[in-house]
């Protein structure tokens, strides 16, 4: 077991399948995959004396928040969630708070609420390559920019934004990384658990994020628009600013570069991960 292999004084948990609409279909994979793998690493985490852990939670916590209420702050109620992913996030939550309260001078958590983590590292050979069936948006739109499915779906046109489609905070999955790197440094000053957004602060539609990809790919999207996709939220946009004043982390790339760099990684890796051989033996060594 890597515990007793390792000297670990950290963990970070991204495992975990991350799909609402899929959640809806399949909660008790939901349930046995997001919950009893993360519950399985705390209890080896604390028989091997392991007191770190970050974990990747999410912004479906925060449920449908009321627009009055955007952006939403880590203080800002959780719990009212939409889908069986976000509950699993949510009693994780639970959890990890449960942990803390019981050990408040042992456990060192913190829980890291993403946004929407899309794009790919800029140099265009680290990128998602979903099994089977992607269910996000951006992983969809690149596949239809490179002809692997004919038409993306537009979940819902009839939303009160400016176009009519949902609003996100889609975060470039480079930044979400250097906030990990972040976290490091600031395990000393934390007891118990401590909470933060990881988002931009800016809310953009799907429309806004089709037009964006458009431009990065230079050709136009095939779409049609279907009714909204069950376990939705219209409008979820963050204030990630405890994450600036505590860990001197903000997010920093645009959702038009967001683009731009999953494109390239679609174009470079048109296969996906499926000639990953080739990237090991070439040595490749990616600087953040
Ligand atoms: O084919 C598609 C897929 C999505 N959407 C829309 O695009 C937006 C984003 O959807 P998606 O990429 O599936 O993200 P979310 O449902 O917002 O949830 C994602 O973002 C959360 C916050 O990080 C994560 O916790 C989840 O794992 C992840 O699925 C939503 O408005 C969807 O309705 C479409 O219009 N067509």
């Amino acid at each position: 077991m890597a515990f007793d292999r390792f000297n670990i004084d950290t963990v970070f948990d991204f495992t975990g399948r991350k799909a609402v609409g899929e959640s809806t279909q399949l909660p008790i994979l939901y349930y046995k995959y997001n919950m009893n793998g993360t519950m399985t690493l705390l209890k080896c985490m604390r028989e091997h004396d392991v007191q770190n852990f970050v974990f990747s939670s999410s912004c479906t916590v925060y449920g449908a928040p009321s627009p009055d209420n955007l952006p939403i702050k880590e203080t800002d109620p959780v719990g009212c969630c939409q889908c069986p992913y976000a509950k699993c996030k949510y009693f994780t939550e639970c959890l990890l708070q449960d942990l803390a309260q019981g050990e408040p001078d042992y456990w060192r958590i913190i829980i890291m609420r993403y946004f929407n983590p899309v794009g790919a590292h800029e140099s265009g050979m680290i990128g998602e390559d979903p099994r089977g069936d992607p269910q996000n948006l951006m992983p969809k739109l690149a596949q239809v920019a490179v002809g692997k499915r004919p038409i993306l779906n537009i979940y819902g046109e009839d939303y009160e934004t400016k176009d009519g489609s949902p609003i996100r905070d889609y975060i470039h999955v480079v930044d979400v990384a250097k906030a990990h790197r972040k976290t490091i440094k600031n395990f000393q000053d934390i007891r118990g658990t401590e909470v933060y957004n990881i988002g931009t602060g800016e809310g953009k539609t799907a429309w806004d994020m089709v037009k964006a990809f458009e431009i990065a790919c230079g050709k136009p999207i095939a779409f049609q628009m279907c009714g909204r996709r069950p376990g939705d939220v219209p409008k979820i946009y963050c204030d990630p600013s405890k994450a600036e004043k505590d860990l001197g982390w903000r997010a920093e790339r645009s959702h038009t570069q967001m683009c731009a760099d999953l494109w390239r990684f679609y174009t470079l890796n048109p296969n996906g991960y499926q000639d990953a051989s080739v990237l090991r033996e070439s040595g490749l060594n990616i600087e953040y």
